[in-house]
């Protein structure tokens, strides 16, 4: 495959931001992407996936190369890849077979899966043997996958309309309103996207609304909305009608998810922003639904964000923790009795997930609750994103 100095120059930029000044890849890439017009959807195809996959990377990359220079650490991924290096300066010092020689001696897995140290350990002590392959897995690029939004098309319908553009997509089994796309390709731009006939969501994440088992007319409330992927999803569940408050205590996400709720047809999303405990009192017992879709360590999501592994710390990962304890302890009681809530992270770690619920079932705020089900989703079974899914009910008084 050929190389062209100015992709190259585009890539080696956006690794500057992202490994030296700790800017965020999606944000990042968005904007060198932004920056120029003329780049084709090849070229943007090959930056964004290159900045990604290098970000992935990083650990292992580092340990091969001859230096830290950024052309030096493209040049190692380039030939990581299996690709030939042309002979420009920037890659002087590179010399592909002490490279090979460095790969072939690595042992360590957390050097050859690309993690630290620290998250290696905890990986294997929490999950044990899983681990191996379940950070295996989380390394592999995601697929992209559809939700339909089927408040105004129906799967079959979109399957057919995306053809006509020549988006190939499959059903997979098991997930009532999701599509795969058959090649990676950016659909923001597409017609279909606009017209808010689809969302981009992964498969599992897709589990988290169904879970909640809402019907037409119902009161939610989904209490970490954030952009209001879940949002959306429970209004389409609920065919647009009922009402659904979509609380963060950033009030600017909430922004955003107003804007994707009208171009999804949607009018019984109400924003709310979380401005202390009373906003919480006020809501005592008036939902008929609790969706608790709290801030995690993201662990289950590597394999779009690559970036969080190097992002989190010992320490992040355990205060996480605590405010996901907080956020079920306090908010539990929007629900009224006989309702349903759930809890749910794009985690693999058992700490934030069963553990959590069984903390707060032991609790005196949670004595009143009772776990109906909860799915453990790892990546390795299915596929798709690693999530947890507990249901509980509240019990009657
Ligand atoms: C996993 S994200 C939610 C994603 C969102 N539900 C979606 O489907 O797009 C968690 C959200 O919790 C919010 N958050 C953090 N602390 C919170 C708190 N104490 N109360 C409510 N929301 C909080 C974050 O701002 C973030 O938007």
């Amino acid at each position: 495959m050929k190389l062209f100095p100015n992709l190259v120059r585009a890539v080696v930029a956006a690794l500057d931001e992202i490994f030296y000044q700790e800017r965020y890849a999606d944000k990042v890439i968005e904007r060198i992407l932004k920056s120029n017009p003329k780049w084709g959807a090849r070229d943007r195809g090959f930056i964004a996936e290159t900045v990604y996959e290098m970000v992935r990377w990083k650990r292992l990359i580092e340990t091969l190369s001859p230096s830290k220079d950024l052309y030096h650490l493209f040049g190692t991924y380039w030939l990581v890849q299996g690709n030939q290096l042309p002979a420009w300066e920037e890659f002087k010092g590179i010399e592909p077979n002490k490279i090979k020689e460095a790969y072939a001696k690595v042992e360590s897995r957390a050097v050859k899966q690309s993690i630290p140290d620290w998250l290696d350990e905890l990986g294997a002590s929490l999950l044990g043997d899983q681990w191996d392959e379940e950070i295996d897995t989380l390394n592999q690029q995601a697929e992209v996958v559809l939700r339909v939004n089927t408040l105004k098309i129906s799967r079959e319908q979109l399957i057919k309309r995306l053809k006509e553009d020549g988006i190939e997509t499959y059903a997979p089994k098991g997930y009532k309103d999701a599509l795969v796309l058959a090649k990676r390709q950016n659909v923001f731009r597409n017609p279909a996207f606009k017209e808010g006939l689809f969302e981009v969501q992964d498969a599992s994440s897709q589990l988290v609304a169904a879970a909640l088992e809402v019907e037409p007319g119902m009161r939610v409330i989904d209490a970490c909305a954030g952009a209001g992927g879940k949002s959306l999803h429970l209004a389409a569940l609920m065919e647009n009608k009922g009402r659904i408050l979509s609380m963060d205590i950033h009030g600017w996400k909430l922004q955003n998810a107003k804007l994707r709720a009208r171009r999804n047809g949607i009018s019984i999303i109400e924003p709310r922003v979380i401005e202390g405990n009373k906003t919480i009192k006020r809501l005592k017992e008036s939902a008929d639904r609790v969706l608790l879709d709290v801030p995690c360590t993201g662990l289950g999501v590597l394999k779009r964000n690559p970036d969080t592994k190097w992002k989190l710390t010992p320490t992040s990962v355990e205060e996480v923790q605590k405010i996901q304890q907080d956020i079920l302890q306090s908010y539990a009681q929007m629900l009224k009795p006989g309702g349903l809530m759930v809890y749910a992270t794009c985690s693999i770690l058992p700490v934030e997930n069963q553990v959590q619920v069984e903390k707060f079932l032991g609790s005196d705020k949670g004595k009143d609750f009772e776990l109906v089900e909860d799915q453990k989703v790892l990546a390795q079974e299915s596929g798709f994103d690693g999530f947890y899914i507990a249901k509980l009910r509240r019990k009657l008084a």
